[in-house]
């Protein structure tokens, strides 16, 4: 779904998003990646994605002037709130001292990769780009849903299959904790300041994996040695982890790996098979391990 044309009215009650960052005061920063959202069906919509997802504790990370903050406070029990900028923080704090008050709402002032995050029931969040895969990854692990906007590419890698030209190791490694749907293209007329970049609202329900890892660190080093050298047979490509793992001996997997497994390059296999290999490099090339 794409959205164009210009903002409309919003869900009845909801704060005017054009009126809140008036009210905030403060020019946006682009180099802060502050494009906020404006345009009411977008906003109106992004609930509505997370509405089979447990709302009881909401995070939003990288709340800006608080278009969305007010959208999940109509929606959630509560919502914690992170906002690196000093100002907007400033502001959440005068514009929602009701929610606040009633223990609804807490504004964390920090940023997102270093605060301690909450226990929280999903996440939904207009991410700062230029985090967004650090922050992403800092919340996969929770094993919560996710509702998140992305630039547009960065979502199609993520939602990538095998042998796609977009699957690589974000695919992998996304699709290791959670099932990943984009569920919504979003054009830069829906912000201001408008991003050069289309962005695109991804769900990301978690998942068990139906195959089992060696070890969580190891597997996501294996696939970042692997994927490297993307274009190199996995032969190679296998070789290449071993400055990244402690994999002290690459030509060992090499060998007791299948043969024809190494000939297929990284962007053919699937997250399984991916997981069997980094098993087999786990239990064969650290000597000295086993
Ligand atoms: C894309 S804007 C989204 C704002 C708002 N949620 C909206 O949808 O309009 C991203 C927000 O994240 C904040 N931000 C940027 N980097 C951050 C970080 N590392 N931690 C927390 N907030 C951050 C920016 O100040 C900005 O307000």
């Amino acid at each position: 779904m794409t959205t164009d044309g210009p903002p409309s009215e919003g869900a009845d009650g909801a704060r005017d998003p054009d009126a809140l960052v008036a009210r905030a005061g403060k020019r946006a920063d682009t180099r802060q990646d502050q494009h906020f959202l404006i345009d009411d069906r977008v906003l109106d919509r992004i609930p509505g994605y997370a509405d089979q997802m447990d709302r009881s504790h909401v995070l939003e990370v990288g709340a800006g002037p608080g278009a969305l903050t007010d959208r999940l406070l109509a929606v959630a029990d509560r919502v914690t709130a992170i906002e690196r900028d000093p100002d907007f923080a400033a502001h959440l704090r005068e514009e929602f001292a009701d929610a606040i008050d009633a223990d609804r709402l807490t504004i964390v002032e920090g940023d997102a990769l270093d605060v301690d995050l909450p226990e929280f029931s999903a996440s939904v969040s207009n991410l700062p780009y230029g985090a967004s895969s650090e922050i992403a990854f800092r919340l996969l692990p929770r094993g919560k849903p996710l509702v998140l906007m992305f630039q547009q590419e960065f979502a199609e890698r993520m939602a990538a299959d095998p042998g796609s030209d977009d699957y690589g190791r974000l695919s992998v490694t996304a699709g290791h904790y959670a099932d990943v749907e984009i569920v919504e293209t979003v054009p830069p007329t829906a912000f201001d300041p408008q991003p050069r970049v289309d962005s695109a609202i991804v769900r990301l329900r978690p998942r068990e994996p139906d195959y089992s890892v060696p070890d969580d660190d190891f597997f996501m080093d294996f696939l970042k040695g692997v994927f490297t050298q993307r274009r190199k047979t996995m032969r190679n490509a296998v070789r290449n982890t071993a400055h990244i793992t402690d994999l002290g001996d690459p030509d060992a997997v090499v060998d007791a790996a299948d043969e024809s497994l190494m000939g297929k390059r990284a962007g053919e296999l699937s997250p399984a098979t991916f997981a069997a290999l980094a098993t087999l490099a786990y239990e064969t090339g650290r000597p000295g391990e086993y």
